[in-house]
């Protein structure tokens, strides 16, 4: 798979782990930065990450801040994505088997790079269920994405 991955100030460094765990899982890494600590802001970074997923240039997208949060509300706000903010090993699996989320959300500041990788791990093997009561949910929160537009 050909995953996107961007950071703020806050993630970098856990971003240059993830690629590591990402290549080595045998996908390709398009890297949108950041690259240093100058204190930037996540919408710019969470942007260019998603267009990638939702025109199909990348398969899915890691997004990576001090928490997690505001990237995961800065993605969810772009058509198309469905981006869960994970710290745990149960939800990166759930997420992806339930909600089919193309883009993943995590905190440098919240937990270490070996749990972070272990998550990855999980998120990018795990495959939707398919099961048609989470499709139908899927759809209902597409109908919504819809409605405001
Ligand atoms: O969590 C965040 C926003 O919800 C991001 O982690 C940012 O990295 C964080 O806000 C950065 O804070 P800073 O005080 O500007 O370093």
């Amino acid at each position: 798979m050909k995953i996107a991955i961007g950071a703020d100030h806050g993630g970098f460094r856990l971003k240059d782990e993830i690629i590591k765990v990402i290549k080595e899982l045998g996908h390709e890494v398009m890297d949108f930065g950041c690259t240093c600590g100058d204190s930037v802001d996540y919408p710019d970074y969470a942007l260019p990450v998603c267009e990638q997923v939702v025109s199909g240039k990348a398969d899915r997208g890691i997004l990576i801040c001090g928490t997690g949060i505001g990237m995961s509300i800065a993605a969810n706000k772009i058509k198309g994505i469905r981006c869960a903010l994970v710290h745990d090993v149960f939800s990166a699996k759930a997420t992806r088997e339930h909600n089919d989320t193309n883009v993943l959300a995590m905190g440098e500041r919240v937990i270490g790079p070996g749990l972070a990788a272990e998550i990855v791990r999980v998120w990018l093997t795990t495959e939707f269920s398919n099961e048609p009561r989470h499709v139908n949910r899927i759809q209902k929160v597409q109908a919504l994405e819809e409605k405001q537009s």
